[in-house]
Parts: C-alpha cells; sequence; structure tokens
C-alpha cells in the first residue's frame, strides 16, 4: 500500500433530530444518559495530516473567518480536539505524533455543531490513512469515544442513533425502515443553520437543562436551556417555523439552530424572515445528511474513498 505524502479529510459537523437527557451518571463523570438519532450536515471542517520527521513533534495550524475563542493567543494548541485525537491515535498504535496538523475552520465554534469533534474525528480517519493502520469504523470509534461524546458519530456520519452518553452508535442506514421514515418526516435535504458570534458551553447548557428540564414536545430536551441562556435562537426558530421550514430547532447544545426547508420557496422565506429580523448573525445553506471525505495527498488523481 502506497503511503500518502498527507491526507485531507472534510468532516461534517453534527446536530441532532431528537435528544433525550436522563441522568446524569457519576460512572461517567457526571455526563447524562442520552438517547439521541444524530445527524450529520455537510457544513464541513478540512483537516489535513502530513507526516514530520521522526523526532519533530507535532504543529497545528488553524486557518479560517469565525474562530471563536480558538483565535485567542492564549488557546491552548495541545488542548485543541484534534491534537488530543493525534495524542490518542499515537498512543493507540504505538507512535510518535510527529505530524502536522492543518484546520481550515468552518463549522461555527462552540455552535451545538460539535466542531471540535469533528476535527477530532477527521484527524483520525486521516491517521487512519496516513500511517497505513487500515483500523474499521468500529476500533477507530473506540478511540474517538475516550475522547468525547459525540466523536464516535462523528467518525462515520450519515444518521445514527446515540446511547450510553452519546458515545454508543448504532448507524441508521438511510434505505433502513428508520432511515426513509427521517426522510419522510423531513430530515432530509437542504438546511439553514442560524448561526451566532456568540457560544454556549455545554457543560452550561446541561447544568441549565438540570435546573429547567425539556420544553414541553420539544424533541431536543436541551433547547429550553439554551434558549434561556440565548434568546434569539428561540425568536429564530419560531421565525423559521412561521416561514414554512418543516422543522426548526436549536442544535444540540446550542446556540445555533437548524431549520430543515422543503423547498426553494421556504428556503427563500426563510433567509428572508431571518435577515430582516437579525435573530441570526450568519446563515450556512447545508444539506443532510453528509459523511466524511477521505482524500489522500500526493498519490495518483482518483484516490478519494469516502469512509463508510
Ligand atoms: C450536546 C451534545 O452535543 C449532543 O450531541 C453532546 O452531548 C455534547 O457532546 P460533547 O461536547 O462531545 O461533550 P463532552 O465533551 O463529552 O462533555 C462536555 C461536557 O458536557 C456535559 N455532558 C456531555 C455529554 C453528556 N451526555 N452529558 C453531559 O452532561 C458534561 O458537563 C461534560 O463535561
Ligand atoms: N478543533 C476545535 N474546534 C472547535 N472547538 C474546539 C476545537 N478544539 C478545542 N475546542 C474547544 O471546544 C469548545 C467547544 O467547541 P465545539 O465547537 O466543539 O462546541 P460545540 O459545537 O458546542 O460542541 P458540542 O455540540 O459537541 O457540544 C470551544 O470552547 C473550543 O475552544
Amino acid at each position: 500500500m502506497t503511503v500518502p505524502a498527507a491526507v485531507s479529510v472534510d468532516c461534517p459537523a453534527k446536530t441532532n433530530l431528537t435528544l433525550e437527557v436522563g441522568r446524569p451518571r457519576a460512572e461517567w463523570g457526571g455526563r447524562h444518559e442520552l438517547d439521541t438519532i444524530y445527524c450529520a450536515i455537510s457544513l464541513t471542517d478540512t483537516v489535513t495530516a502530513a507526516a514530520k520527521p521522526a523526532g519533530a513533534g507535532f504543529s497545528l495550524d488553524l486557518a479560517g473567518e469565525h474562530l471563536g475563542d480558538l483565535a485567542a493567543s492564549s488557546s491552548d494548541m495541545r488542548r485543541n480536539h484534534a491534537v488530543l485525537a493525534l495524542f490518542a491515535m499515537a498512543e493507540a498504535c504505538g507512535r510518535e505524533p510527529d505530524v502536522a496538523l492543518s484546520i481550515d475552520k468552518r463549522i461555527p465554534v462552540g455552535a451545538g455543531l460539535a466542531g471540535g469533534s469533528a476535527d477530532a474525528a477527521a484527524t483520525i480517519l486521516a491517521l487512519n490513512e496516513l500511517w497505513a493502520l487500515d483500523w474499521p469504523i468500529e476500533r477507530l470509534r473506540e478511540v474517538a469515544a475516550t475522547l468525547g461524546a459525540d466523536m464516535p458519530f462523528c467518525v462515520a456520519g450519515g444518521y445514527a442513533r446515540g446511547t450510553g452518553y452519546g458515545e454508543i452508535i448504532e448507524p441508521i442506514d438511510e434505505e433502513s425502515e428508520l432511515g426513509r421514515a427521517l426522510q419522510a418526516d423531513g430530515y432530509a435535504g437542504e438546511v439553514l443553520v442560524g448561526a451566532y458570534g456568540d457560544q454556549l458551553s455545554t457543560p452550561e447548557v446541561y447544568r441549565a437543562f438540570d435546573a429547567v428540564g425539556a420544553g414541553e414536545g420539544e424533541r431536543n430536551h436541551l433547547q429550553k436551556a439554551a434558549v434561556s441562556l440565548h434568546p434569539r435562537s428561540g425568536r429564530a426558530i419560531d421565525e423559521a417555523l412561521a416561514a414554512g421550514a418543516r422543522h426548526a430547532f436549536v442544535s444540540g447544545s446550542g446556540p445555533s439552530v437548524v431549520a430543515f426547508t422543503p423547498t426553494p420557496d421556504v428556503r427563500r422565506r426563510v433567509i428572508a424572515a431571518w435577515e430582516r429580523s437579525g435573530a441570526v448573525d450568519r446563515i450556512i445553506a447545508a444539506e443532510a445528511p453528509a459523511r466524511p471525505r477521505v482524500t489522500a495527498v500526493g498519490l495518483p488523481a482518483g484516490s478519494v474513498t469516502v469512509a463508510r
């Protein structure tokens, strides 16, 4: 197997079509029991991993117009989720982390879109190729699960059910009965993401959930907590639904809002409503579902493989 000089991975953001939150578990470090349907959307970060000389150590370059708190000079590179994934993979396969990582960031930070988890999953997929490990998805998910609740899902994307604290993943094939039901229920095709300059801290939203509980009839049990901390998200949801969106909800722990728009006319109406009211700071168009895309660089053209 030819070893590529570098590997690039476009990794999708994550949203939750349902998010049932149970009680916190001490044995999980206080994380809550979850039963969720994850859906990856085609808003991606690109992570490129390139080999460095033995003993050179790792490096991280970060590019993007909306880096949130990652842009702060005080942001510790060693705590970046992509670097944590590099260290975890090096540990798991007994190699040194002599790798140059570069991240082209488009997923808003601290948005409820698992941007950090997507970068970690992309790094895991890239190293699987760069180091010619050829480990199966299940093995890659085991490494991801040691890093964060959302990461195992991000390794393969698509639709999946998550249980435990979110790390136990049962993929949902788009052709399966549940996959078809999700698509028939409008959870496929064009989505609009209402993004904000603000971030919400996931632990803070879970703490708020412990205080206020889930909203009546809301499929995302964290939505009421997220809206209590970031009211603009609630207005954006109401406006998207009034404009004809099939579904509109806070994405995960928020603050970003995801709206499924079934027709171009509804899409135009939601954009017009959000632009008129200023309920969101940025609008990003994407499609659902989506999967990571792995490209080995420095190999003959056409070496693209899609993670399954
Ligand atoms: C909100 C979701 O995005 C829904 O998919 C995830 O549950 C959050 O996943 P994540 O950001 O990867 O979460 P982690 O990095 O594992 O945990 C961050 C913090 O979120 C809270 N947390 C996370 C997951 C979970 N099932 N229960 C929790 O209470 C805990 O305070 C935890 O310390
Ligand atoms: N590569 C990364 N991309 C984004 N955030 C990162 C990254 N590495 C570390 N972080 C930190 O993780 C925190 C959460 O970022 P992230 O974008 O993953 O939040 P999120 O989308 O709300 O996550 P989730 O939906 O999983 O709760 C931020 O404060 C950020 O500083």
